[in-house]
């Protein structure tokens, strides 16, 4: 896998070993029987027959269908000592963490059975032995870090720090659930992490019950993370290392009330105990029978956190602590159910290398000189030509090596890239890069400053302390209860609505259920093309021959009382300064012309080819006059009134209203000057000989502005483009989209919304959610200077993007039309597909398309 800053591709590149399958070592120890057992003469009803068997005396009285004998790894009898017990149960799998292998070591059982008496012993003992380990390894450094999470109640806390504060869970795509703020502190010796155990020791959470004196109330998960590095590259930042972690896991003991006779505090900890329990008996249990179907580890915390350590890329080490007495008879099969379903589950151990880019190569270089030289000397010493043969092959195969790690490195840098160049960063800032270009991606170029990484085999170099090293299962992708990351087959509005504080713009709150209304009346607003015959658009007319025609109500626009009533007709002059503008058509106006090319600046589209029947100037000022008249207070109801039958395409300013409660104080008044500023300014351009051409070139330029700023939909834009054909006489209506957008425009930045604004950014928030982990995500936001607030708010921008899959399906229509004019062969079925289609590199080529991009946000 290479890793490029974050983001990693795997390759088959050999180096490392390939994660093997292996069972849980699953061993079983009994104590002796205890002070308070022994005083009430309880009988021992246990007995290890051999070193993996143990059977239960008991069984014959009890006319159970529970198996007499049970066979494991390993059993160890009431005589058997905790150091061996490490030396055969677990010691090859805690020392794995020095091979890059993680690995876990639990202790299960009922209360007071020994699992802490057991576990503190193994805890010390493998620690004791790494550092051994690794003071007598010399051809490597090592880095230990230490780590400790308690979890009491369903809360987790780190008990390396007094702050009792619970801690939050992350999933995180690449590391797993980790957990959030916790402590990772870097060991310095032997004594610092007795002083850190003596510490973790202190804070967990301990109390008494009538079974044990001090019964630990919390599950406790001790965590050691040991890096290392060849000492050939120590000191030099791409050294190639191994990473792994060993969790040491004493688990709370189930319990019964009756016998704990617990209540109070006592009673709510041991419900908390058993439900965490009894979820991860479940889990053990589905995950002896294959890892297929539902593993329900995000059921607590527990089996969340140990998520990784039960199946997946781990090695794990099960010591199953039991009391011998009678009275627990019951409670020790339990414990050895549990031991016989982790018998069957398998985990995956991996090294876990990270290998620096340039150690890679520096070892692949010293590969190749050495084969190199041994086929010189082969071919000198006349060597048989099959092995010479042999060896050029070799050499051949690690040259193809050599290319293919150099084009996963070119292709993680180009998708890096790619992100930083739609979020608008500084290219230059890339290490790799001089003045934003690549440089040669040959091995030969790389720099010092290159810090890529080469992750070989399987996992990514964890950073944070309590990660799991796991890559969700989709099924396992669920709405994290405590963490609202962003998942591709997650509706975000149910994020958002869910998960969301409402946003500072007031009214928020409320999104979700003025979503439903705008849905509505977005419904409404759709062109009703049957009834209203306006929309024409023949199935099989070319790019050229898709007609389009105005409103007869142009025709007829000197009757302003007979356009009131008759509201059919959106294009009346009214409706264009009450900004209703909508479009129908009867007549034939044809384009041969892209609107992306007009996108892209051509403005001979709009003179051109366009049959369309033109206002006069009298016209126009005759309207404007009649709709200077027009009372403004009214325009809103008429607004309403005209709404069911009009042909309402999108109103942007309406719609943002009404999900986002926009205060439009003075919105009527800036609209209602609309018609005399177009009137002036028609008037000054023909007084002063002004190229209108010009004039028109200009402000179609802002709108195109104001749309993207705005997020105004295709579908808007479509018809607005179809009727403006860039006579003078579109003044009044290029007048009063100006305006209405610059209204809408100031409000949003006024009110500090920003969540209707630049969905562009928006899309690149949700690029990087999906890309990157929360703390990459947050540490580029650190990067590019993004304030607190901001970052929260495209979070939700992301969210919003894909929230309404109603509006993608109302802006197919538009994208139909686009398609269609663009004249897209690509085959489509849904309006993702033709999103997918447009976004695709193939169709930055595809000039006309491409061009209409920016105009399939809706
Ligand atoms: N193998 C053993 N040999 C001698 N004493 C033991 C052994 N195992 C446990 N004990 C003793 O039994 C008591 C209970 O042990 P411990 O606290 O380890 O149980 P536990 O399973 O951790 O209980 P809980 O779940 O309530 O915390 C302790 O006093 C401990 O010293």
């Amino acid at each position: 896998m290479v890793s490029i800053n974050g983001l990693e591709m795997r390759h088959g590149d050999g180096h490392g070993q390939s994660g093997q399958e292996e069972k849980i070592f699953v061993s079983v120890r009994l104590r002796p029987l205890n002070e308070k057992e022994t005083a009430r003469n309880e009988s021992c009803d246990w007995e290890c027959v051999s070193n993996d068997t143990i059977i239960c005396k008991n069984n014959v009285t009890e006319r159970s269908t529970y198996p007499t004998a049970y066979t494991f790894d390993r059993i160890y009898g009431s005589d058997a000592t905790t150091r061996q017990v490490y030396e055969e149960g677990a010691k090859r799998v805690a020392l794995s963490a020095i091979n890059g292998i993680n690995s876990s070591i639990f202790a299960y059982g009922q209360t007071s059975s020994g699992k802490t008496y057991t576990m503190s012993g193994i805890t010390q003992y493998a620690l004791s032995d790494i550092f051994d380990h690794i003071n007598n390894q010399h051809d490597r450094e090592f880095v230990l870090k230490f780590s400790a999470i308690e979890i009491y109640n369903e809360c987790v806390r780190d008990l390396l720090s007094t702050d009792r504060t619970p801690l939050r869970l992350l999933d995180d795509p690449e590391k797993g659930t980790v957990v959030d703020k916790l402590t990772e502190v870097h060991l310095r010796d032997w004594m610092h992490l007795m002083e850190l155990l003596a510490h973790c020791e202190a804070q967990r959470q301990i109390g008494e019950t009538s079974l044990n004196e001090v019964s630990s109330r919390s599950h406790q998960i001790i965590r050691l993370t040991i890096e290392s590095t060849p000492t050939e590259f120590s000191g030099i930042e791409n050294a190639s290392t191994l990473t792994a972690s060993v969790n040491f896991v004493d688990l709370a003991g189930s319990e019964r009330a009756s016998q704990t006779l617990s209540a109070g505090t006592r009673l709510k900890e041991g419900c908390h105990i058993n439900r965490s329990l009894l979820t991860l008996g479940t889990v053990i249990r589905k995950l002896s029978k294959g890892r297929n179907g539902h593993i329900p580890y995000r059921d607590s915390k527990l089996t969340r956190i140990l998520q990784n350590s039960l199946g997946g890329n781990a090695r794990t080490a099960i010591i199953c602590t039991l009391s011998p007495a009678r009275t627990h008879v019951e409670q020790s099969r339990n414990t050895l159910l549990f031991a016989v379903c982790a018998k069957e589950v398998r985990t995956s151990a991996q090294v876990n290398v990270v290998m620096s880019e340039k150690a890679l190569v520096k070892q692949l270089q010293q590969e190749m000189a050495k084969l190199q030289s041994e086929l010189k000397n082969m071919s000198s010493t006349n060597h048989s030509e099959a092995i010479i043969k042999e060896k050029e092959h070799q050499i051949q195969k690690m040259e193809q090596e050599m290319e293919g790690l150099a084009r996963e490195r070119d292709l993680a840098r180009a998708r890096l890239e790619e992100i930083l160049r739609a979020a608008g960063v500084d290219q230059n800032l890339l290490p790799w890069t001089e003045s934003g270009h690549l440089r040669a991606s040959s091995w030969d170029g790389h720099s010092e400053s290159d810090r890529s990484e080469f992750v070989v085999n399987n996992r990514l170099r964890s950073h944070a302390s309590l990660d799991t090293y796991s890559y969700p299962d989709k099924n396992e992708l669920q709405i994290p209860d405590d963490d609202p990351y962003f998942f591709d087959n997650i509706s975000p509005s149910e994020f958002m609505d869910q998960y969301f504080a409402p946003d500072p713009i007031q009214g928020m709150e409320n999104t979700a259920q003025t979503m439903e209304s705008i849905k509505k009346d977005q419904i409404n607003e759709t062109p009703d093309h049957e009834q209203n015959s306006s929309y024409i658009e023949s199935p099989s007319s070319s790019v050229t021959s898709v007609s389009y025609s105005r409103s007869p109500s142009l025709k007829r626009t000197d009757d302003a009382h007979d356009q009131d009533q008759n509201s059919n007709y959106m294009e009346s002059p009214q409706s264009s300064v009450t900004e209703n503008v909508s479009y129908t058509r009867t007549a034939s106006l044809k384009r041969s012309t892209s609107c992306g090319a007009m996108i892209e600046g051509d403005s001979s589209v709009f003179e051109k080819n366009v049959v369309a029947e033109s206002r006069s100037e009298g016209d126009i000022k005759r309207l404007c006059r009649q709709d200077s008249q027009h009372s403004a207070t009214s325009r809103d109801e008429k607004e309403m009134q005209q709404a069911e039958g009009d042909v309402i395409v999108y109103n942007p300013t309406r719609t943002l209203q009404k999900v986002m409660n926009f205060d439009m104080t003075g919105y009527e008044d800036y609209m209602a000057e609309a018609t005399p500023k177009a009137i002036e300014a028609a008037n000054n351009s023909s007084n002063s000989g002004e190229d209108w051409s010009l004039v028109f070139e200009k402000q179609r330029r802002k709108i195109i502005e104001l749309w993207d700023e705005c997020n105004i939909p295709l579908l808007h834009r479509t018809y607005f483009f179809l009727l403006i054909t860039g006579e003078p006489s579109d003044s009044v209506y290029i007048e009063v989209e100006l305006r209405r957008l610059s209204f809408l425009k100031q409000t949003v930045d006024h009110a500090a919304s920003g969540r209707a604004l630049n969905l562009e950014r928006a899309m690149l928030a949700k690029k990087l959610l999906r890309k990157f982990s929360a703390k990459e995500r947050d540490e580029l936001f650190e990067k590019w200077g993004i304030d607190l607030e901001s970052r929260n708010r495209r979070v939700q921008l992301s969210q919003l993007l894909w929230t309404k899959t109603d509006d993608i399906e109302h802006a197919m229509d538009s994208a139909k039309i686009v398609a269609k004019l663009v004249g897209l062969t690509e085959p489509y079925n849904t309006p993702k597909e033709l999103f997918a289609l447009s976004f695709s590199p193939k169709h930055e080529s595809h000039g006309l398309l491409s061009s209409w991009i920016p105009m399939l946000r809706y």
